[in-house]
């Protein structure tokens, strides 16, 4: 794999992006590298008129952003980084800078001047290598622009509109995102798509081949490379050029060195070249300067062995309710947080870091505040809200996995081991608290409200005049299929002491049709007659036997020809 030899050139060095943007941080990591996120808190407000062109604005923020990071990460002491990567996007129309949108208006105004236009994506990228020398920090400062063409249809009012009321133009320079819903509005792309979504990472990898992998001097005078070098590259320039490459090994040493890297950090060293020599693979430098094949990066599987840990993060801060609290009171200290909350305030620091690192908070210099993201789907009153599910997580399937091991080795549930009770019934354990239930409900609600509309759209139901949704709990998908198809009646069957709770969860003031709650077992008691049958996030949770139970009595209902049974 070309890439690797460049970017296994990071593999020993502790690398920050100092940048929040969740597209840059993907669109690394899709490439094996590893690196700490660490949001700049550099305010994007340089005078834009001081700047001949569009592109130096993008690249003087893409440096500040990095320098701020840098220096308050060497001043806090927290160990100097080796590498920190900063990048900044824009978006250039009619000599204008867009940056990102302020609020919907702002985003209309974006948006029009794009339409039916041809526009330019800059993105500026500053790679600062880093030393602490005496307490002082010494820095190498390379940066460089990509541009991307990109050209609008002629999109009518009603459409802007429509995409603008998605949320999703707020976090994105010229109120656009390619890479989703925006890309329909995109009629061409010459350049680098990646550029776009807010990395260029083609030329990102061409300039570390420049500053790791120097021509040697028979090609100085190219300083350039148009393309990625390949391992052919890098092989054949070692092999019989042993004191050539020394030499430019020395001068780039020499030269990272004047600005303060140190040995370890030299970018090659003789074990380098001799492995490089050798063919086959490239090295990597691992921190004792022992070379190591450089195989793929398991970046798959590095996120699976610690994405258990992301998964907490999220789960311990919606319990802990501070999306719902930053929501009430906007940007608050970490200190401020640990009071409202009861909680200790260097415990709370690092798990709103790392909020932050996951892109969930943003963190700015009046202290931590939510994502539009956290806003819609992590506060616990929002018309899209995960909470429910997210503690559902937490408290139930977080501790089941837990034992996945014994269920893997048994071959059954493991609710007496994950809480101490046998389940011979699921649903009994769910429902044998008021507590537990409520949390079950709020759980499946949630899940069902954010998917509801995508399921009632994917097929076409319209033919139908009855539907029973079974096991449908709150109704979420009932009130939502009965919004897409105002003539087809629903009812939704579940266990009484589901139907008993299900107030809280109905819609205000909506003008639908009505749903129908009818309430008993669907194992035991006779199904409500109706055309369409749904079973949505039901069969998982039977054994074989059971399931075949629940579709025969389903297939007895249907009347043939008419009736159609679907699984959803
Ligand atoms: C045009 C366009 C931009 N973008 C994004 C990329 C950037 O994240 C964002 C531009 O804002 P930036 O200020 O470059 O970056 P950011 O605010 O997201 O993160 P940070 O300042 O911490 O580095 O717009 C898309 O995701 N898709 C697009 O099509």
């Amino acid at each position: 794999m070309v890439l690797h030899p460049v970017l296994g050139k990071l593999v020993s060095k502790r690398v920050v992006l100092a940048s929040a943007s969740p597209r840059r941080q993907e669109i690394l990591t899709n490439v094996g590298l590893r690196f700490e996120v660490v949001p700049s808190w550099f305010k994007e407000t340089l005078e834009k008129s001081s700047f001949t062109a569009p592109y130096e604005y993008a690249v003087e923020t893409a440096k500040q952003k990095a320098l701020e990071v840098a220096n308050r990460m060497h001043v806090k002491h927290l160990r100097t980084p080796d590498v920190v990567i900063g990048a900044d996007t824009i978006v250039s129309v009619d000599e204008q800078i867009l940056e990102k949108p302020i609020d919907k208006q702002d985003a209309y105004r974006m948006l029009s001047r794009l339409n039916g236009k041809e526009h330019s994506v800059f993105t500026g990228v500053a790679i600062i290598h880093c030393h602490s020398k005496d307490n002082r920090l010494e820095m190498e400062i390379t940066d460089f622009y990509e541009e991307t063409k990109v050209k609008f249809s002629e999109l009518s009012e009603e459409l802007l509109w429509d995409y603008i009321h998605s949320g999703e133009p707020m976090d994105k320079a010229g109120g656009y995102g390619i890479q989703a819903l925006g890309g329909m509005l995109v009629e061409y792309v010459h350049g680098d798509f990646l550029n776009v979504v807010g990395f260029p990472l083609n030329h990102f990898c061409k300039k570390l081949a420049e500053l790791y992998y120097p021509p040697s001097k028979h090609n100085a005078q190219h300083k350039k490379y148009n393309s990625i070098p390949s391992v052919d590259t890098f092989e054949n320039r070692s092999d019989g050029e042993g004191e050539s490459s020394n030499f430019t090994e020395y001068k780039v040493a020499s030269k990272l060195d004047s600005s303060g890297m140190d040995s370890s950090g030299a970018v090659y060293t003789s074990e380098n070249s001799s492995a490089v020599r050798t063919g086959f693979t490239v090295p990597l430098e691992n921190q004792n300067g022992v070379s190591q094949s450089a195989s793929k990066l398991p970046s798959k599987i590095l996120e699976l062995m610690d994405g258990f840990r992301a998964s907490k993060v999220l789960f311990v801060a919606s319990k802990l309710k501070i999306f719902d609290n930053l929501k009430k009171k906007g940007p608050m200290k970490a200190v401020d947080i640990a009071n409202d909350i009861g909680t200790s305030v260097c415990g709370t620091e690092r798990l709103l870091d790392a909020c932050a690192s996951l892109g969930l908070l943003e963190k700015t210099p009046q202290g931590y505040s939510n994502t539009d993201s956290a806003n819609t789907y992590l506060t616990s009153d929002g018309k899209y809200s995960l909470h429910g599910y997210i503690i559902h997580s937490n408290d139930h399937l977080w501790p089941l996995f837990t034992n996945l091991e014994y269920a893997v080795q048994e071959g059954s549930r493991q609710n007496h081991r994950a809480f101490g009770k046998k389940a011979d019934d699921l649903f009994k354990d769910y429902y044998h608290s008021q507590e537990v239930k409520q949390r079950f409900m709020a759980a499946m609600h949630s899940i069902a409200r954010l998917t509801a509309k995508d399921v009632a759209t994917a097929f076409d139901l319209s033919q139908f005049k009855s539907a029973c949704d079974l096991g449908g709990c709150t109704g979420a998908l009932a009130h939502e299929l009965v919004q897409v198809y105002p003539n087809l009646k629903v009812t939704v069957f579940d266990l009484p002491e589901v139907i008993a709770n299900i107030s809280f969860f109905q819609p205000s003031g909506q003008h639908t049709a009505p749903v129908t709650f009818v309430s008993g077992d669907f194992f035991k008691d006779n199904l409500p007659e109706a055309d369409l049958y749904i079973l949505s996030r039901v069969l998982h949770d039977w054994p074989d036997e059971k399931i075949h139970v629940l579709l025969s009595k389903i297939s007895a209902v249907c009347r043939p020809g008419l009736n159609m049974e679907k699984m959803l």
